[in-house]
């Protein structure tokens, strides 16, 4: 479209906040590159969320026949191995795949990291490449703990290509994948220690919920240790020592830093050009996702908008950026409420103005419900499943939140109702599919 410059749009990364959006401006004829370091289609497909609920179904089913024990006989054993054969099989090729979408559709792809030569120029390997508008999509790398050896832990890709279980694991943190991966290596029949940073598990969460899952995890026989303060990680022959509190030892064959993830924006020339960051939140932007320099962009986990560092988060973003960058759209971003989950068993949903925030507020109410009750959660024998809505003072929905082997389904059925912050009225005119989690979660409302 315009002759000045190599592209109309470069990306540097190549995942959900840059490909959603980048195919529809390229089919509006905008000249697009990605530049990618790693592995096209960025975390979430590689080794995010599409490895990890692969590797997560023989966990539903194993947990399923314990609530069903009796009616289905014997007992789940989960070949890891196998596990992890299925995963390369669906999750390998992503990349290339995604590549091949890119080239098809007219897009180029750059292997390599990208540094700002200026603000309009990229320096890539010692190439250099020009474009209008470049949008940074770099994403989010696992934080090391700072203590003694921190090099003998591993980080989430590790977990995600483990070909063998180890029979113990001692995991850092206790935040997303902290939880989702101990619940997994615990039912594949690891002896797992949680290494708590202080007395707090899943902190943007329902607490009484969270409680639940722990207690549901301590009962499956995970550990957990508050306020660890861990200090080192040493060699013992084949194994690893972490030291902790005071003076105290723990031994195990492996171990998984989950302490976080943090924005990508360093060696980067970010301060040369003068786009501004700050070092735990990411880049700053405005409403319309811009940067400090005029012509530059941020988008998905890498930008500092304060909305949960998620896939939808991502696409959201990037679809805005199509919007703006064709001229759809001059209007500021307004994000919806983004749905987010815990995959342990049970799993916590929520969207929306959480249950906190309504119960310090006269704006708000919030109906509490135990669905164990239910006539369809007692065919699926839960032992754990409640849920809360939050409504507005006019008794429109505005949050959700629920905690139960199938919080994944309710809440998604619940995301266009929240969002629209439906009212009974208009709540009635959607019927659904009956029985279902979702016929259950609506007929509360
Ligand atoms: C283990 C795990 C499980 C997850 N599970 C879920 C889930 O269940 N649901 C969910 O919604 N979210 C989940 N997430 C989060 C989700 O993966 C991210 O929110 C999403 O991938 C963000 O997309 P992005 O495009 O912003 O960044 P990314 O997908 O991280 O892409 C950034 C890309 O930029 C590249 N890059 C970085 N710097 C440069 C450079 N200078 N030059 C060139 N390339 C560069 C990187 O190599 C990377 O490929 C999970 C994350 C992890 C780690
Ligand atoms: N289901 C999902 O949607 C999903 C799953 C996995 C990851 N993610 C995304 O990936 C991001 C990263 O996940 P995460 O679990 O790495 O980060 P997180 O921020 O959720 O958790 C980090 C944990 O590490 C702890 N911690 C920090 N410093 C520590 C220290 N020095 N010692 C011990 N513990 C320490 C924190 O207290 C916290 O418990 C999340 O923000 C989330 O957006 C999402």
């Amino acid at each position: 479209m315009n002759k000045k410059y190599d592209y109309d749009v470069i990306y540097i990364g190549s995942g959900h906040a840059a490909f959603d959006g980048a195919k529809n401006l390229c089919k509006q004829g905008f000249k697009i590159a990605f530049v990618e370091a790693n592995a096209v289609g960025g975390t979430c497909t590689n080794w995010g969320c599409n490895a990890k609920i692969t590797l997560d179904l023989p966990i539903i089913l194993s947990k399923t026949q314990q609530r069903i024990n009796g009616i289905v006989e014997g007992e789940t054993s989960i070949n890891w191995h196998n596990n992890m054969q299925h995963k390369h099989e669906l999750i390998d090729n992503l990349k290339v795949n995604r590549e091949a979408t890119m080239k098809s559709l007219g897009m180029d792809v750059i292997h390599g990291f990208a540094k700002f030569y200026d603000t309009h120029t990229l320096d890539i390997g010692g190439e250099h490449v020009t474009s209008n508008k470049i949008v940074i999509a770099t994403g989010l790398t696992p934080h090391k703990v700072g203590v003694n050896n921190t090099d003998l832990s591993h980080d989430s890709k590790d977990f995600l290509n483990l070909d063998k279980m180890p029979k113990s694991m001692a995991i850092i943190g206790t935040g997303y994948i902290a939880m989702e991966f101990a619940s997994m290596a615990n039912e594949a029949g690891c002896d797992v220690t949680m290494l708590m940073h202080s007395d707090k598990v899943l902190r943007s969460f329902y607490q009484p919920y969270v409680s639940e899952v722990v207690n549901e995890m301590k009962k499956s026989g995970i550990h957990f240790i508050q306020n660890s303060n861990i200090s080192a990680f040493n060699r013992d022959g084949n194994n690893y020592v972490v030291s902790y509190g005071d003076n105290q030892k723990l031994n195990v064959e492996w171990i998984l830093d989950a302490s976080g993830r943090v924005p990508m924006v360093h060696n980067m020339g970010l301060e040369k050009i003068g786009v501004k960051y700050d070092d735990k939140k990411g880049i700053i932007v405005n409403n319309y996702l811009q940067t400090s320099v005029d012509n530059i962009y941020a988008s998905g986990d890498v930008a500092a908008t304060g909305q949960p560092k998620l896939t939808p988060t991502a696409t959201f973003e990037s679809q805005y950026l199509y919007h703006l960058f064709s001229g759809e759209t001059d209007k500021p971003i307004n994000f919806p409420a983004i749905p987010s989950v815990v995959f342990t068993s049970p799993r916590i949903s929520q969207t929306g103005v959480s249950v906190d925030e309504a119960e310090k507020s006269d704006a708000y109410t919030v109906e509490k419900h135990d669905m164990t009750n239910s006539w369809f959660r007692q065919v699926t024998k839960a032992k754990i499943a409640s849920n809360s809505y939050v409504f507005n003072k006019e008794h429109r929905l505005v949050g959700f939140t629920e905690i139960s082997d199938d919080a994944d389904n309710a809440i998604d059925t619940l995301v266009p109702a929240v969002n629209m912050h439906m009212n009974k009225e208009e709540i009635e005119r959607n019927v659904h599919l009956f029985p279902s989690i979702g016929h259950e979660a609506w007929k509360n409302l």
